[in-house]
């Protein structure tokens, strides 16, 4: 599929890979600022390789379950020297635990990776409504490549340099999103809502910190930005996950019927486990995983966070 636009403001060849939700949004998102834009999916009647052959920037919007099968899917393609690769999945690989940039790195070492997050809820995007986004990269001309690819009057890009950071904040919150909405299925109020964020917040800052990310990153965009659309809004999978399992459905159920992909369920799991294995304390995503794992009511997962020990605020996100 190729989207055109008959004024091209900066020509560049994008292929994007993953035909979701947000592949989608960003193509259209490519292809108003004039670029020409292939879009694959496994779907897809073209080729991978024709979708990617010239392209400046591969972009990959597929779910976490794809990111390997894709990689590997280009790896015996030619691309060009200096193509970028832009990774805007929100998932940890329950495999290795890595992130997507890392195996997008690992698998093409000479080329720039670029990691794109923020509060995007794709639907807003496609309505047409402003927002804004990061681009990070330790290639700091890569990423303002990308950010002047796709900046907009409707869609603001910030560059960042810390694209660890950039992409644990998109990754994690999805995890606090699923108690948000499990908070507001059980109707706790707002005061409830703003301590659960605040606190999985600062246990956010606390996981990417252990593992390598700048703590400032996490008051940005990707951070509490996101954290705050997706926590704050019905459009996001991952509310709606913990919003229908208050309500008392069931996981499966709640799945089965969702529109596209919930990627803070597999986080949770691979969350938990490196955080055993690290000693990393993280009370609201624990939770969050025993309501997955249906070891526990939603309102069992509130009294045992309320139940919890007394401790100082300031500086809590170091323990
Ligand atoms: N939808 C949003 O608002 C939004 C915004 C920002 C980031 N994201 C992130 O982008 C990613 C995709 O989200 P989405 O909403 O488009 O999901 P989606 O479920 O709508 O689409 C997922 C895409 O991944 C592809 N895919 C899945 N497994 C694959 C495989 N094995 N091989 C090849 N392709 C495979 C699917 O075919 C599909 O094109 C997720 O990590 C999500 O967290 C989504
Ligand atoms: O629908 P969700 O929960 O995957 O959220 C979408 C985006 O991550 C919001 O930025």
């Amino acid at each position: 599929m190729t989207i055109q636009n008959p004024k091209p403001k900066i020509e560049a060849t994008i292929a994007i890979l993953g035909a979701g939700a947000w592949g989608t949004a960003l193509a259209n998102l490519a292809a108003a600022n004039g670029h020409q834009v292939g879009l694959w999916s496994r779907e897809s009647s073209e080729s991978l390789a024709d979708v990617i052959a010239g392209a400046d920037i591969i972009l990959s919007a597929v779910s976490m379950k794809g990111v390997r099968p894709v990689v590997e899917l280009i790896k015996p393609l030619a691309l060009s020297s200096d193509t970028i690769i832009v990774t805007a999945t929100k998932g940890l690989d329950p495999s290795t635990t890595c992130t997507p940039a890392q195996i997008w790195q690992a698998a093409f070492p000479s080329h720039p990776v670029v990691v794109l997050a923020g509060p995007n809820l794709s639907k807003e995007i496609e309505q047409g409504l402003p927002a804004a986004t990061v681009v990070a990269s330790t290639d700091a001309e890569a990423a303002k490549v990308v950010q002047a690819r796709l900046n907009s009057t409707r869609f603001r890009v910030y560059t960042n340099s810390d694209p660890l950071g950039v992409e644990l904040g998109g990754t994690l919150k999805n995890v606090i999103a699923i108690s948000a909405g499990t908070c507001d299925g059980l109707q706790l109020g707002t005061n409830a809502k703003a301590a659960l964020v605040t606190r999985g917040l600062a246990e956010i800052i606390r996981i990417g910190t252990h593992w390598g990310a700048k703590t400032d990153t996490f008051y940005g965009l990707s951070g509490l930005g996101d954290l705050l659309a997706t926590c704050n809004s019905p459009l996001s999978r991952n509310y709606q996950v913990g919003y229908q399992l208050a309500q008392g459905k069931q996981l499966p159920e709640v799945l089965a019927a969702l529109q596209g992909t919930a990627e803070g369920v597999n986080t949770t799991q691979v969350l938990i486990q490196l955080a055993n294995q690290q000693g990393i304390s993280v009370p609201i995503s624990y939770q969050v995983y025993r309501l997955l794992q249906g070891e526990v009511t939603p309102q069992a997962a509130v009294d045992a966070l309320m139940l919890r020990d007394v401790k100082p605020e300031i500086g809590s996100w170091r323990y």
